[in-house]
């Protein structure tokens, strides 16, 4: 006779079926605050809508714009009633007004700080140009949260393979260097040609469903 070892199942979400839930000004017109909800933050044009777009497939779903500030509202998509990604406003467009401006990240440090199902942010940058003012600060605040970051190398098709791998190094290096790499996982993105996306996903399943952890964690 022998013994079966109980190993938990991992659960691997559907990202295919991911549905646009609502949009939010403010903390308090948000969903009820349970389950598990991953943010998607980084700068303006950072690629946040069009990341959120590849994972489901539908290149309709999260609005995308050549234009700068486009997400003004915090976006919530639902994987399952308890399991959420959320699209944020991209921080950085000069063209907005200073006072709009302030009122937004306003918005955002109170999401941030005060959303108890949030489990982990994907922070979004453009590869070409990575670790600006903002991220640094997004990451000093996750770090310090104890929330756990993953970081996006968007448009990594702008640069050929090894100069992408480069530019990831670099990052980790310099993440290293300023004390914020606890928690943090660094990997390389495109959504028009939908790479990484195996990768971002083991992340958020690791996250939303957590008994998938053991099986799929860090690689
Ligand atoms: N080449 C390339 N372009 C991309 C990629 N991801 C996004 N873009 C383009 O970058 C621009 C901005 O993308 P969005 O997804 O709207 O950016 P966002 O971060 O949601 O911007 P905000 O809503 O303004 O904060 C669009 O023109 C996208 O088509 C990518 O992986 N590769
Ligand atoms: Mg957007």
């Amino acid at each position: 006779m022998s013994i079966t070892k109980f190993e938990a199942q991992p659960q691997k979400l559907n990202y295919r079926t991911i549905r646009f839930l609502t949009s939010a000004p403010t903390l308090t017109e948000c969903p009820e605050d349970s389950g598990a909800e991953v943010a998607f933050a980084g700068r303006s044009n950072a690629g946040k809508s069009s990341a959120i777009n590849a994972l489901t497939g539908n290149n309709k779903l999260a609005r995308t714009s050549k234009t700068p500030g486009r997400t003004q509202l915090i976006n919530f998509f639902s994987l399952s009633e308890q399991q959420r990604l959320v699209d944020l406003p991209g921080y950085g467009y000069a063209k907005v007004a200073r006072a709009m401006k302030d009122e937004w990240q306003r918005h955002l440090a109170e999401y941030l700080e005060q959303r108890t199902c949030l489990k982990g942010l994907v922070l979004l940058m453009d590869i070409r140009q990575p670790l600006k003012e903002f991220d640094i600060h997004m990451l000093t605040w996750a770090v310090e949260a104890g929330l756990p970051v993953h970081i996006l190398l968007t448009k990594a098709d702008k640069l050929k393979n090894g100069p992408a791998n480069n530019a990831r190094f670099a990052v980790e290096k310099a993440i290293k260097q300023l004390g914020l790499d606890r928690g943090v996982t660094v990997q390389t993105f495109s959504s028009t040609k939908k790479a990484g996306l195996d990768k971002l996903e083991r992340k958020l399943n690791a996250w939303l469903a957590p008994q998938a952890e053991e099986a799929s964690a860090e690689d």
